[in-house]
């Protein structure tokens, strides 16, 4: 057979098709090889599983000797999927700023994506039509401009926070928790301020939160190792039940929030909140009723543990650093005075005050790798490949104290380098120019939608706690016994190690002026 092929007139053009083929798959078994020569350097692990001991641990990935030992980029890979560590700011702006358009997909969670959320939850959503259409609805409500709106719900919640800690010093993280969720429900629906973290509302929340992070954490869902185990039907899989169920009953309590802001509007009452805007506004952004409670809902599960956890870690930084302290209580001295406490109006002469924002961002960590984004197609960077689907994970804490961008003291916490000799804001300490003097915010297209909101929120809390306390570390207490680099694992982010200090009033009026400014807000 062979040989008459061979001998006949087709034979010749049957054996150039052939070694074309075999060019063709050599070619590309060439170009693929070269392609993963290429990879970013990192640890190569074991054939077939890869590198899963380093590729599940955080701290071993985040670890600034990481950037000793491979540089600027780092890939790795487990089972098959990748991970890229990105250890300079000059590169994450590279790649999740400049090259946006295929750096912004999340990493896909069958249970936790496709079936307890039907991807609905924003921050996790992929990069996809859903994704756009909320990005656009929210970005209307939480810009720079529109968050003023909130300004008195977030005066009002700054004053119960001093208040609170001046009552019960020691409850901090129930104070600043409390705190974060009742502006966001307050916010996204006119609720009244949240009095306890027992109110029915505050633990359904913090249950959907708690639930959807274990479903994510590697190793608790086998099928998001072997995507086929999807198949299996429900009548067996009790993974699926569950996450039906809850996925039905997160839509309800979602779906119940709006409604109640949609009742009141329809009975003439209209406040201004996010989901306000989302029902006014209906037809320009073109969301289903679900779509709109979910994307509603998601704001609170994004917003409140950050802020709380950003709180925290503040509070730890004004102890560290008591120059820092009373720096701050002279400027609030100064502009502000002794008969009132601040209002959102006195910001901006408080220059200190809103560096400090900036200075705790960026000194804080608070999500170490933010939120991973995942590449969509395959690059090439500065002759590394990355091939599509890879995980990208921005080390915030390196990139953050990068000391080509932040100097040498890069470590300490100074709000003053953010400001000019005299005293006034710098606009831009970040290689890309962007304003903030970090990137704690995250990147690109999925950077942080109520970074607004957050900056808000943040500055009149240091404002009016700083105006009404003086934080002080106990009696006996050495200096430098505080532990400024342990994290502690949180639902969503790393809050510090507990710490001791003590939270004094700085004049005896202080409570009956917060008092009496609290009731122009009730
Ligand atoms: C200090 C407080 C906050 C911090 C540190 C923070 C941080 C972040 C980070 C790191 C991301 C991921 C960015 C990326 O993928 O590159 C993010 C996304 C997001 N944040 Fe925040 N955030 C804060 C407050 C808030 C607040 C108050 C809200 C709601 C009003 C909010 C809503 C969101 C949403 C919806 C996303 C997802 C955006 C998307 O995927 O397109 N965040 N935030």
């Amino acid at each position: 057979m062979v040989t008459w092929i061979l001998g006949s007139d087709n034979s010749f053009h049957l054996l150039a098709v052939v070694t074309l083929l075999g060019a063709i798959c050599w070619f590309i078994t060439y170009l693929s090889k070269r392609s993963y020569r290429n990879l970013p350097p990192g640890p190569k692990g074991l054939p077939f599983i890869g590198d899963v001991r380093h590729a599940v641990d955080p701290i071993w990935l985040a670890s600034p000797e990481r950037k000793n030992e491979y540089g600027e980029l780092m890939y790795t890979s487990t089972l098959g999927q990748g991970i890229l560590v990105i250890n300079s700011q000059r590169v994450a702006i590279d790649l999740l700023e400049k090259r946006s358009n295929i750096y912004s997909d999340r990493q896909r969670f069958i249970s936790a994506g496709d079936y307890m959320t039907e991807n609905l939850s924003f921050t996790l959503t992929p990069y996809d039509d859903v994704w756009r259409r909320f990005r656009r609805a929210s970005m209307d409500s939480f810009s720079k401009s529109a968050v003023s709106r909130f300004y008195p719900i977030q005066n009002r919640e700054a004053i119960m926070l001093t208040l609170g800690f001046m009552k019960s010093p020691s409850a901090l993280q129930k104070h600043f928790e409390r705190h974060a969720l009742s502006i966001l429900l307050s916010v996204n629906y006119h609720h009244p301020p949240t009095q306890s973290e027992d109110d029915p509302i505050v633990v359904a929340l913090a249950n959907h939160v708690r639930r959807l992070l274990h479903e994510m954490e590697p190793g608790v869902r086998l099928v998001e190792f072997f995507p086929w185990l999807r198949y299996i039907p429900s009548r067996f899989t009790q993974w699926k039940q569950n996450a039906r169920f809850y996925y039905n009953h997160d839509s309800l309590m979602f779906e119940g929030l709006v409604k109640k802001v949609a009742d009141d509007l329809a009975n003439g009452i209209d406040q201004p909140s996010f989901s306000a805007s989302l029902i006014k506004n209906q037809s320009k952004h073109n969301l289903s009723e679900r779509e709109r409670a979910w994307l509603a809902g998601d704001m609170l599960a994004a917003g409140t543990e950050t802020t709380s956890t950003t709180l925290h870690w503040w509070l730890l930084a004004i102890l560290v650093y008591p120059d820092v302290q009373a720096r701050a209580h002279a400027e609030l001295d100064e502009i502000v005075g002794y008969a009132r406490p601040p209002t959102f109006s006195d910001l901006p002469s408080l220059p200190y005050i809103r560096a400090m924002v900036k200075e705790t961002l960026r000194w804080a960590v608070i999500a170490p790798f933010a939120v991973p984004h995942v590449s969509t197609t395959d690059d090439w960077y500065e002759g590394m490949y990355i091939p599509k689907g890879t995980i990208c994970l921005p080390n915030i804490k390196v990139l953050n104290s990068d000391p080509n961008v932040f100097g040498k003291d890069a470590e300490r916490f100074d709000p003053a380098r953010h400001l000019n000799k005299k005293g006034e804001e710098v606009k831009a300490v970040m290689m890309d120019g962007r304003e903030e003097g970090h990137v704690t915010f995250g990147f690109g297209r999925r950077l942080c939608v109520g970074k607004h909101l957050a900056e808000g929120t943040l500055a009149i809390d240091f404002a009016t706690m700083l105006w009404a306390m003086k934080f002080e570390r106990p009696e006996g207490a050495v200096k430098g016994e505080l532990d400024v680099h342990t994290l502690v694992r949180s639902s969503l982010t790393t809050r510090p190690a507990p710490f001791e200090y003590k939270a004094l009033p700085r004049f005896p009026e202080a409570v009956a002026l917060l008092k009496e400014a609290l009731e122009l807000y009730q």
